[in-house]
């Protein structure tokens, strides 16, 4: 509207007024600062909590049963421990990009994100989504390298749910497999990176990526924005805008 840039995917301002945390950033591993007070990130996934798979027009995400206590996280930089809800993956048209945040200015391939709300509390997601400790976000970088045996699950789930709103039954899947071992992550105050771009996440950024192959980065990119019928359009670079680092500093568990 006006002379405000709109984002492409949504069609909405890319930035918000009045915005003071908002998501993704550059990691600048400089002048992030090392935090001794900073405890391990304690990861507690129930595998059966898994509940589907599905295409939402924007990315795939993998939904749990947040209904109770039993797929949450804890300890790092989080005052309450914070209940599984979804995780979901952006990515690149090409290896060069994809990745929402970046370390140093460089891209990864993907990016996956674990995202988790404050049950403690806030007596629903949609409420912890509006306030700004409602939300904890994990970030894992994908970088080319090895076949990931755990990825490979969701990889050949991708041709059933093609199609924007296409979903499917998944039983039993622990996303910890998708974590990398190195306890070493930053973390900052931020926010969605989608609509409604709301400032409620505390987030947790691995150091370490995973590997994943080429085939497997091809296979997230032979999904479709669009529904069964309409005109196809491949779901890549669905990936936000680096967003201004304000008066923010990012923190590191390690030295
Ligand atoms: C209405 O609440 C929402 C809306 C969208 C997303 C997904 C966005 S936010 C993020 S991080 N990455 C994404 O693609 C939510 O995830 C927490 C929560
Ligand atoms: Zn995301």
């Amino acid at each position: 509207v006006g002379v405000t840039p709109l984002h492409p995917l949504w069609q909405s301002p890319l930035t918000i007024p009045g915005g003071t945390r908002q998501s993704p950033i550059n990691i600048q591993w400089r002048d992030s600062v090392y935090d001794p007070f900073l405890k391990p990130l304690k990861i507690s996934y129930d595998p059966t909590t898994c509940l589907h798979i599905w295409n939402n027009g924007y990315s795939f995400l993998v939904e749990f049963d947040d209904s109770a206590d039993r797929s949450i996280i804890v300890g790092g930089p989080l005052e309450n421990q914070y209940r599984l809800k979804q995780f979901h993956f952006h990515w690149g048209a090409i290896n060069e990009w994809g990745s929402e945040h970046t370390v140093d200015s460089k891209f990864y391939p993907a990016e996956l994100h674990l995202v988790h709300w404050n049950a403690v509390v806030y007596p629903t997601f949609e409420e912890a989504v509006m306030e700004g400790n409602g939300l904890a976000v994990i970030g894992v970088f994908l970088k080319l390298g090895a076949h990931h045996e755990g990825l490979q699950m969701l990889v050949d789930a991708l041709p059933a749910i093609k199609h924007k709103d296409a979903v499917i039954e998944f039983d039993v899947f622990d996303p910890s497999c998708l974590i990398p071992s190195c306890p070493d992550y930053w973390t900052y105050a931020g926010s969605l990176t989608t609509p409604p771009l709301t400032e409620s996440v505390t987030w947790i950024i691995k150091k370490q990526p995973i590997e994943v192959d080429e085939n497997q980065l091809e296979a997230f990119r032979m999904l479709l924005f669009t529904s069964d019928g309409e005109e196809e359009k491949r779901m890549v670079d669905n990936f936000r805008p680096l967003q201004p680092l304000m008066n923010r500093t990012v923190r590191s568990s390690f030295q």
